[in-house]
């Protein structure tokens, strides 16, 4: 399947920043698709910039009511609007930040697949739950409470970041990150049934140029979700070329 490479650009940038970001990756990349998730403020001026191109553009959360009373959020009907197309959801800065657990990612990725919105959900051990041995577990509880029914035929994405390898410089061996992804796979294939081997399955968590080739060549890695590295257009562009034919 062609591979992902998603840029969370997380809290970052001002209108001209991410307009020259935007710019500078309009272009695209051979061997895969690029996504690029600014902050809500940019969303629909990036969307706008990226129009006839082949960079799709999300957003890194949502609301699960579709409008309302929820002063400070955004819907997934208002990111669809504006020109997204996905929607990064449960991650651990989300997760950790604002207190989100499955439930609530579940609810939002039900609202955004309402909305037509591409899910992205975010899952990961923390440093002293793979000490523990409980990296699999914690993993596939979070894919069970936060994965709806019409997630895989709706194209919907999952990340895997574990959240000490976040901005930390530190990734898992290559075999520990095949094996997650395995043991990922896996779980999907056996709820959703063999339509999930379609699914893509991202890495994140310190992927950069210099490591994203051998990442990017492990089995059951579909791509990536770049945080720091997709804020500079050449890192960004190289870590997508870096894709195995
Ligand atoms: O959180 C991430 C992407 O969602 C990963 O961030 P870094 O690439 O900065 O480690």
């Amino acid at each position: 399947m062609r591979p992902l490479i998603a840029g969370n650009w997380k809290m970052n940038g001002n209108q001209r920043e991410a307009a020259r970001l935007a710019e500078a990756l309009r272009g695209g990349a051979e061997n895969a698709d690029l996504l690029i998730c600014p902050p809500f403020v940019h969303i629909h001026q990036v969307a706008a910039l990226m129009l006839g191109s082949r960079v799709a553009v999300g957003a890194q959360d949502c609301h699960a009511a579709h409008h309302g009373a929820h002063t400070g959020d955004v819907s997934a009907a208002m990111l669809r609007d504006v020109g997204a197309t996905h929607v990064i959801l449960g991650h651990s800065e989300r997760r950790t930040n604002h207190g989100e657990n499955d439930a609530a990612v579940l609810a939002k990725t039900e609202a955004a697949l309402t909305a037509g919105l591409i899910p992205i959900i975010c899952v990961g051990e923390t440093e002293a739950e793979r000490l523990s041995g409980l990296a699999d577990s914690v993993v596939e509880k979070q894919l069970g409470g936060s994965i709806p029914y019409g997630f895989i035929t709706a194209g919907g994405i999952v990340a895997y970041e574990p959240v000490w390898a976040i901005g930390t410089g530190r990734t898992p061996t290559d075999r520990d990150i095949a094996a997650m992804h395995a043991t990922m796979r896996t779980a999907l294939v056996e709820r959703f049934g063999p339509a999930a081997r379609t699914t893509r399955l991202l890495y994140g968590g310190s992927v950069k140029p210099s490591n994203a080739a051998a990442i990017m060549a492990l089995p059951d890695v579909d791509g990536a979700l770049v945080g720091g590295a997709s804020l500079v257009a050449e890192d960004f562009l190289a870590i997508a070329g870096a894709v195995p034919e």
